[in-house]
């Protein structure tokens, strides 16, 4: 068996002062999904959150390919493609000019690939709509398209079915698929089935507001 791509090794982490998630451990190699659930508060986009390098974690490591992750938060970024709650999404571009910006962003060309991730995600008929004209499920499109272009190894999806209709959920299983059988790895938060074989990781019960904070950390 191939050894994995990526090890999580005793992560905690505190959000608010208070321990989101304790001495977490989990390694993913070459084509592995891993599906994160768990009630609301439970910490799944805190994890996400860690795996990008947003949130540094309190104790632990994050490793790729045995090398920890913090040591060099550029090349990691340019391993991941991120999709959080927020799509981040340029409203004054069109659909086409935020997928060109991103790849940009990430040092490359789109090329030929501008337009499978277009196709993939249904977006043909919306590529030269103006971003803040469209409706939250073609937006979600518009960010997924981004991931499927990105090229990159690691997928961090945070809900990525969020106001998808039916047909833009099968698209966008579709495109994780082939990313998962190109290789890639995909993490993803999520309150719903992802319809796609995969390991999943249960994010214990969210601490109750009331829990006293240990202190330290703003935020
Ligand atoms: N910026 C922040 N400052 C302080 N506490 C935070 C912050 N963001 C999240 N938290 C707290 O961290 C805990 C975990 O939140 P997180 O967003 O990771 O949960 P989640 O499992 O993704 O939830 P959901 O299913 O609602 O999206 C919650 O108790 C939340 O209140």
């Amino acid at each position: 068996m191939a050894p994995p791509l990526l090890e999580v090794t005793g992560l905690s982490c505190r959000r608010g002062g208070r321990l989101v998630f304790d001495r977490l451990s989990f390694a993913l190699g070459e084509g592995e999904l891993l599906a994160l659930t768990g009630r609301n508060g439970s910490g799944k986009t805190s994890l996400l959150r860690a795996l990008a390098g947003l949130t540094p974690p309190h104790a632990g490591t994050i490793a790729w390919q045995g090398a920890d992750i913090s040591l060099d938060p550029e090349t990691w970024r340019g391993r991941l493609a991120w999709l959080g709650h927020l799509e981040g999404l340029k409203g004054d571009l069109t659909v086409m000019e935020n997928l060109v910006f991103a790849e940009r962003l990430r040092g490359g060309e789109a090329g030929d690939r501008l337009e499978w991730a277009l196709v993939a995600l249904d977006l043909i008929g919306l590529s030269a709509r103006e971003v803040r004209t469209l409706s939250a499920g073609q937006r979600r499109r518009t960010a997924l398209a981004r991931i499927v272009l990105s090229q990159a190894p690691l997928w961090l999806l945070d809900e990525p079915l969020n106001a998808l209709d039916v047909p833009a959920q099968a698209a966008f299983r579709t495109a994780l698929q082939r990313h998962l059988a190109a290789g890639g790895l995909a993490i993803a938060a999520t309150h719903a089935e992802l319809g796609i074989e995969g390991r999943s990781l249960e994010l214990g019960p969210a601490l109750s507001s009331t829990s006293p904070p240990l202190g330290g950390e703003a935020g």
